[in-house]
């Protein structure tokens, strides 16, 4: 059902994309467009039938917060808002399921390339967009290789922290990508490490977190633990985490990180 929420939301946002794109701002400053408003509408009548509340990006900043119990959804209709006005394809339909905070299972949908993710306890897997249809399927799994160790990184929010990281750690290439792509890099065993030193909301990473932890790899905040959802206190907003193939290798990383806390 997932799956068929953010197949339908792709289809509206290629519709806008093919076209020349208006962008307005946010009240945050952030970029929205046309494509974003209505794919999360038509995720939303979607996921209606489940009765679960959503915690969506754009309703969120229309100010519709929903009273979330031990079960909701989690939505970024398009991540990388930036990287669609750039039109380098590199953006995603986003849609998590949570339990007690936990991202269970979500998938990844980018639809300028056709390329959809998915995981949660049956495992992660991945196939490319043929109308409706998915072809094309094959599971994903993490590839720990230490060395050489590659690392993602956003492509529109750098950090200086990052260049040293890569120093530390032996970093073989680093690879720039908007949105959620990421987490999916790491989950097909193309990349091991993706620290993130610039703020994300929940809407950014659950759903990746979700495939990335079926296919085998980890999300840890500062503190160690997996990320953790519906935090309204924080208007939802994540601090520092790595995204790692290993637990062993997050650790790692997340030591160097915390030498930059407040740095
Ligand atoms: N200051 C900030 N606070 C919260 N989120 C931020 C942010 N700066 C960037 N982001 C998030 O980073 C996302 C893009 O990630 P990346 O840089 O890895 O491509 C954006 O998603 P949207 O495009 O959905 O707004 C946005 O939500
Ligand atoms: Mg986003």
């Amino acid at each position: 059902m997932m799956n068929r929420a953010a197949i339908a939301a792709a289809e509206v946002i290629l519709e806008v994309y093919r076209r020349p794109v208006v962008a307005m701002e946010k009240a945050d400053g952030s970029p929205v467009t046309e494509a974003d408003q209505r794919a999360e509408t038509i995720i939303l009548e979607y996921l209606a039938e489940t009765g679960l509340p959503v915690l969506a990006e754009e309703s969120v900043a229309a100010g519709r917060i929903p009273e979330l119990g031990a079960r909701y959804f989690v939505v970024d209709p398009l991540d990388g808002t930036k990287e669609f006005l750039k039109r380098n394809g590199e953006f995603t339909v986003n849609i998590a399921y949570c339990e007690d905070g936990h991202p269970v299972s979500g998938v990844v949908l980018a639809p300028a390339t056709g390329e959809i993710y998915w995981g949660g306890p049956d495992g992660a897997f991945a196939g490319r967009l043929a109308g409706d249809a998915i072809e094309g399927v094959a599971p994903l799994q993490v590839a720990e290789a230490e060395h050489p160790l590659r690392i993602v990184a956003s492509r529109s929010h750098g950090h200086a922290a990052l260049a040293e990281l890569c120093d530390t750690l032996e970093v073989a290439e680093d690879v720039s990508v908007g949105s959620s792509l990421k987490f999916c890099l790491l989950a097909k065993g193309d990349a091991q490490l993706y620290p993130r030193f610039t703020p994300t909301s929940e809407w950014d990473t659950a759903a990746g977190q979700a495939v990335l932890q079926a296919a085998g790899g980890v999300v840890l905040g500062m503190d160690g633990l997996p990320l953790t959802c519906g935090h309204r206190d924080d208007k939802f907003l994540n601090a520092w985490f790595v995204a790692a193939a290993s637990q062993k290798l997050a650790l790692r990383a997340l030591a160097e990180m915390l030498r930059f806390v407040d740095a």
